[in-house]
C-alpha cells in the first residue's frame, strides 16, 4: 500500500526539515511513500484561505486513496490502535492511503467531508509545522508494531 502525506506550505524550520527526513526515510524501508505540498494561502479571509488552500490539497489527492485527515477535533487512538488501523487498510486492498494537514488556519468544511476518518494526535493544538513531524514518526512507529520490532515501548 502506497501512503502520501500531504500538507500546505512550505516546511519553514530547518530542525523540522530535518525531522521529516529522518522519519520519511524510515518509513520508505516498509513502504512507498509521497510527500506532496500545497501551496498556501495569503492575505484573505480565514474561510476563503482555507476554501483555496482545499481545492489545492484535492488536487493532489489521488482518486483512489482513502483519506485521513489530522485535526485536533478527530478521534483519538493509542499507537497500536493506529498500527492495527493501517494494517487494515492495507489488509483491505486500499491500493493508498492518504493523510492531509492542514494549513495554519485549518480546513474548509468541504475538504473535512472528504475524509474517510479525521484523527487527532491530542487534544491540544500543535503547529501545521509540527504535525508534520509528529505524524511521520508515528507512521514509523506503526510500521515497527506492525513488523513486532522492538522500537514501541
Ligand atoms: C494550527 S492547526 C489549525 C488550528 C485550527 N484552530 C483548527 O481548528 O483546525 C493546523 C493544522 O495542524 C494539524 N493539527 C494541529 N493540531 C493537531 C492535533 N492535535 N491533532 C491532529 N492534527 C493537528 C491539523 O491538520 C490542522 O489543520
Amino acid at each position: 500500500m502506497k501512503l502520501r502525506v500531504l500538507w500546505v506550505g512550505k516546511t519553514q524550520e530547518e530542525w523540522v526539515r530535518r525531522g521529516i527526513d529522518e522519519y520519511a526515510g524510515r518509513i520508505r524501508r516498509y513502504a512507498p511513500l509521497e510527500i506532496a505540498e500545497a501551496r498556501d494561502e495569503k492575505g484573505a479571509a480565514a474561510e476563503a484561505m482555507r476554501a483555496r488552500e482545499g481545492d489545492r490539497l484535492e488536487k493532489l489527492l489521488p482518486r483512489n486513496a482513502r483519506l485521513v485527515l489530522l485535526d485536533e477535533r478527530g478521534d483519538e487512538m493509542t499507537s497500536p490502535q493506529f498500527a492495527a488501523f493501517i494494517a487494515r487498510q492495507r489488509d483491505t486492498a486500499v491500493p493508498e492511503l492518504a493523510f492531509a494537514i492542514g494549513g495554519a488556519y485549518g480546513f474548509a468544511d468541504s475538504f473535512r467531508a472528504r475524509a474517510d476518518k479525521t484523527i487527532a494526535l491530542s487534544r491540544m493544538t500543535l503547529t501545521h509545522q509540527m504535525v508534520r513531524v509528529v505524524l511521520l514518526e508515528q507512521i514509523y512507529r506503526a510500521h515497527t508494531i506492525i513488523n513486532g520490532e522492538p522500537y514501541h515501548h
